[in-house]
């Protein structure tokens, strides 16, 4: 892929944005861009900042300080980029009083990409009743509600930010099951935040995680998997194999050590573990994410590399 091609993919462009809240800072100096055609994890603790970027991408807030371009313009206030985005928020409210099927018909007029067939599959699939009032819906339909505007806009940037509150497991394995089947035939650009990370790491492209409002991971998840490893033995052997290494987490079990480490291993360091009588085994993502951001000081060796 040359320049002008990754160029040319480039939706979002969020450069050194802050938002303060008066004395609270949520975003401090974040940046970074979202490419066509993927699905992105927004990732972090609880008050991070994530609800926070996805109001100033979608121009619902605007920023304190820096630059946010979405499809080449300002989100704020801005018809033209609005209309290519859906965001479905935490807790989304409906007009109370309002039938679900009017809801979906406001939701097709206001997004030029509504498929009203796959709208309708889905209220199937979530077994949402089209005439009941939004008010007497129960807190896991209204999250689904959410969840088929969100998937059925086919918005070129689409947003869902925890959708899933009051869902059961069956009913979040079916938003991701139709999330993949239908990303698969019209490709655009998802962004979820959530905290069940297991549960949707396999579907992931790429992650930003936020710490305390900064960008403390921004990188494809194929990558960021394969430069994490768990090395598990005897407790001199792992401390010896670890002593030059970023160790992100080290746990003490008896005579045995397990240490989490970053930087990628090559041919020679595995057989180096083997030959110690080390076990390598991978991190999975959600344990990266504590890692990096559980206050969570590494251990860095000097000129060890992040
Ligand atoms: N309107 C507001 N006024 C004051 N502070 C706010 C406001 N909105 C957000 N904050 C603060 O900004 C910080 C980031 O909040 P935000 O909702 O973006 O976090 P989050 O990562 O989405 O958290 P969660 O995972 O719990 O939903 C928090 O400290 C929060 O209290």
């Amino acid at each position: 892929m040359s320049i002008t091609d990754i160029d040319r993919d480039t939706i979002v462009s969020v450069r050194a944005i802050g938002k303060r809240y008066g004395d609270v800072t949520a975003l401090d100096d974040v940046s970074f861009d979202l490419q066509a055609g993927k699905i992105y994890g927004l990732l972090g603790r609880n008050g991070a900042g994530k609800t926070t970027l996805m109001k100033i991408l979608t121009g619902q807030e605007a920023a304190s300080s820096g630059t946010v371009n979405v499809f080449e313009g300002s989100p704020f206030e801005n018809a033209d980029v609005l209309r290519n985005l859906c965001f479905v928020k935490e807790s989304q409210k409906y007009p109370e009083d309002m039938k679900v099927k009017h809801v979906l018909t406001a939701a097709e007029l206001l997004l030029p990409g509504w498929d009203r067939d796959f709208a309708g599959r889905l209220m199937d699939d979530f077994r949402l009743p089209d005439r009941r009032r939004v008010k007497k819906l129960s807190r896991g339909m209204t999250s689904a509600l959410g969840i088929v505007i969100g998937l059925a806009s086919r918005a070129p940037l689409t947003l869902f930010d925890e959708p899933y509150l009051g869902l059961d497991a069956v009913a979040r394995q079916l938003f991701y099951d139709r999330l993949l089947a239908d990303y698969a035939e019209h490709p655009r650009t998802i962004v979820l935040s959530t905290h069940l990370i297991d549960e949707v790491s396999n579907l992931l492209e790429h992650v930003v995680v936020i710490d305390g409002g900064r960008a403390v991971v921004d990188e494809d998840v194929d990558s960021l998997l394969g430069r994490h490893a768990t090395v598990g033995g005897p407790s001199a052997a792992v401390d010896a194999f670890v002593a030059h290494r970023t160790v992100l987490h080290h746990e003490q079990l008896g005579g045995h050590a397990r240490a989490t480490i970053q930087g990628l291993l090559t041919g020679p360091d595995r057989e180096d573990a083997t030959r110690r009588g080390l076990e390598l085994s991978p991190v999975s993502l959600q344990q990266i994410t504590i890692r990096n951001t559980v206050g969570g000081e590494a251990h860095r060796p000097e000129g060890a590399k992040p």
